[in-house]
């Protein structure tokens, strides 16, 4: 690295006045540039302009070494000097200004009549003993300027970087009182509270600092006046020479986790009835209806077949609810094995299971905090906890798994299958008490095929969706089409009649859908259809006729053994088929595949 001399020009100015005074010749001091940075009587007007290069200033940075020129213009480290001629010098000493084993500048002194002359002569040793210690001096400075300018740039880049930061961050000593904190966490906690020596316990309600270890996500609920929320955080100590020195503490408001949670997950919280798109007379019913229910606290079980909306139904019910402020988790019951449900809806404390994370873990309800809980395939909840949910339910409080706190439960709840809980209800496999707990309010979406009206408006909205999607010019279907759309069953509800709008628009190199680019899985229904009509013989009635259940299996055995079974499979096997990865896991079991 350079040094640069100009950076500590006023102490250099202090030891050129110095060094005048003390041995009353004249002083120059240059740096590596030849640049003279000071300077004392005639040179003084020549401060900041460059000497040159041939001037024996130029002989001690290359050496490195001091010497003193007793007969200037003859001596032999002048003999290259193009001033020579000129030069009204009588004596001069050089210094090399060494930092950390480079030649940052020179201290000269110059002598310009006999009598100066004589005080360098005659002191010549001493002389040069003071210039090295004067020489070290600026050394030490320009060490001391720069080790203080990086230390300005890291506490400067550290600052930036927090304050770009979307988690607050505070810095305390080892005894947890405050030194600094980002924007972020300045949004979150008041001025007060953050004020430089105050104790962080005071805003996160910890145990005393002194003990704290490294702790990851552990949950808080802050109050101060108006401010309330709910929020997580982790704390890091700051070691150094075997010490703790201080601690880090991240900072996650839950809310702001939730939203970039459903940004990332590309459901965003604007879903709202207007989304819900349908003509038929009995779903506008419905949607008004559910409309008013968005208002109230009460649960809501929504049933219909797979693919007929319901978790649209579940989102608009929270986002033109007053919760919609709050998060809106879902959980799907189908999708998690069996020993973690517990722990993932109302969390665990640290060691309560082998492989628990240190400092435990919130559950759904807790990050629904007064959101809404989405309990979607609530049909496949263990028996087991259907008892804890029930009691949870009745009792608005839980406990995480290992732990004894009891927390509140203060979330709505929406709950939704796509199984007769009914009959479930009448076989023992779903408690009664929770169903009428769940059931408090039954919307019941009808399926496709039973609001045909719908099938066009359905499908013309997604043409125009993917021809947007895709920069296609796609603008209508075939009247055969139409035809097939309207009479098609569509087992996979508006999913499945997404999908292939989505297949057809891709499909298209036209500026409208044909019958014949349907996939082949509904073309060959379409022409079983079609050739069984034709068939009038008497055989018709010996052709084997398989029932919708084997038929399902049969076509999920084809579509696993298609696209495997490993976790991208599973999503190709579901969107071939139409159905939800939750529906097929759910057929996988019970056809034992
Ligand atoms: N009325 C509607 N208007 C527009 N899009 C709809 C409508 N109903 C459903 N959809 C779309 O159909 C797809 C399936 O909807 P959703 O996931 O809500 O169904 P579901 O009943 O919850 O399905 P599953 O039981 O398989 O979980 C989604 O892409 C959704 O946006």
């Amino acid at each position: 690295m350079k040094y640069n001399l100009s950076a500590i020009q006023k102490t250099l100015e202090d030891i050129t006045k110095t060094i005048k005074s003390v041995i009353n010749v004249e002083v120059t001091i240059a740096d590596s540039n030849l640049t003279r940075i000071t300077a004392s009587g005639s040179n003084l007007t020549k401060v900041g302009e460059r000497i040159s290069k041939t001037c024996v200033f130029s002989k001690a940075l290359e050496s490195k070494e001091s010497f003193i020129i007793e007969n200037p213009r003859v001596n032999i480290r002048c003999i290259d000097c193009d001033k020579k001629n000129e030069c009204i010098e009588a004596a001069q000493v050089c210094c090399p200004i060494i930092v950390q084993g480079q030649a940052a500048g020179v201290i000269g002194l110059i002598a310009f009549d006999a009598d100066q002359k004589k005080r360098i002569v005659e002191n010549e040793i001493n002389l040069l003993d003071f210039l090295k210690n004067m020489s070290k001096l600026i050394a030490a400075k320009l060490i001391e300027h720069e080790s203080t300018q990086r230390i300005k740039r890291l506490a400067n880049e550290l600052d930036t970087t927090m304050d770009l930061l979307d988690i607050g961050v505070i810095y305390t000593d080892e005894k947890g009182r405050i030194e600094r904190s980002n924007k972020t966490a300045q949004e979150y906690f008041s001025k007060n509270q953050l004020a430089k020596g105050k104790t962080i316990e005071n805003i996160l309600s910890l145990s005393p600092i002194g003990i704290v270890d490294t702790v990851k996500n552990k949950s808080f609920n802050y109050s101060e006046k108006e401010r309330k929320f709910h929020g997580f955080y982790s704390v890091h100590p700051i070691i150094y020479d075997n010490e703790t020195k201080g601690y880090v503490f991240t900072i996650t408001e839950l809310e702001e986790l939730i939203s970039v949670l459903s940004n990332i997950a590309g459901k965003s919280r604007e879903i709202t009835f207007d989304n819900i798109i349908s003509e038929n007379k009995e779903m506008i019913s419905i949607i008004n209806h559910a409309k008013q229910f968005a208002r109230g606290n009460s649960s809501i079980l929504i049933q219909g077949e797979s693919g007929t909306g319901k978790e649209l139904f579940a989102r608009a019910l929270h986002n033109e609810s007053p919760r919609k402020d709050y998060p809106f988790i879902a959980v799907n019951c189908s999708a998690l094995p069996e020993n973690l449900i517990e722990s993932e809806l109302f969390g665990y404390e640290e060691g309560s299971f082998t492989g628990a994370k240190k400092g435990g873990n919130p559950g759904k309800f807790e990050l629904a905090g007064e959101g809404t809980i989405f309990l979607d395939e609530i049909g496949d909840m263990p028996l087991h906890l259907q008892s804890k949910l029930l009691r949870v339910l009745q009792e608005k409080t839980f406990t995480r798994v290992g732990g004894n706190k009891s927390i509140s439960m203060d979330a709505r709840v929406i709950s939704a299958t796509n199984k007769n809980l009914e009959t479930m209800v009448a076989e023992s496999e779903f408690r009664e008490d929770l169903y009428f707990r769940l059931n408090v309010i039954p919307i019941h979406i009808p399926s496709l095929r039973q609001r045909k009206d719908d099938i066009m408006i359905l499908s013309n909205v997604f043409l125009r969706k993917f021809s947007n999607q895709f920069n296609k010019e796609v603008k209508y279907f075939e009247d055969e089409l139409v035809d097939f759309l309207t009479n098609y069953s569509w087992p996979g509800n508006i999913r499945e009649l997404e999908n292939t709008v989505e297949y057809l628009v891709n499909i298209s190199e036209e500026d409208f859908c044909k019958k014949s680019s349907l996939p082949n899985r509904l073309k060959k229904h379409f022409y079983d259809v079609e050739s069984a009509e034709a068939e009038t013989t008497p055989e018709k009635e010996s052709i084997n006729v398989m029932t919708i259940e084997e038929v399902e299996k049969n076509e999920i055995k084809k579509a696993l053994k298609l696209y495997g079974r490993n976790s991208s499979g599973i999503d190709n096997a579901a969107e071939a088929l139409n159905i939800g990865r939750a529906t097929l896991y759910r057929k996988i079991k019970k056809y034992g595949l």
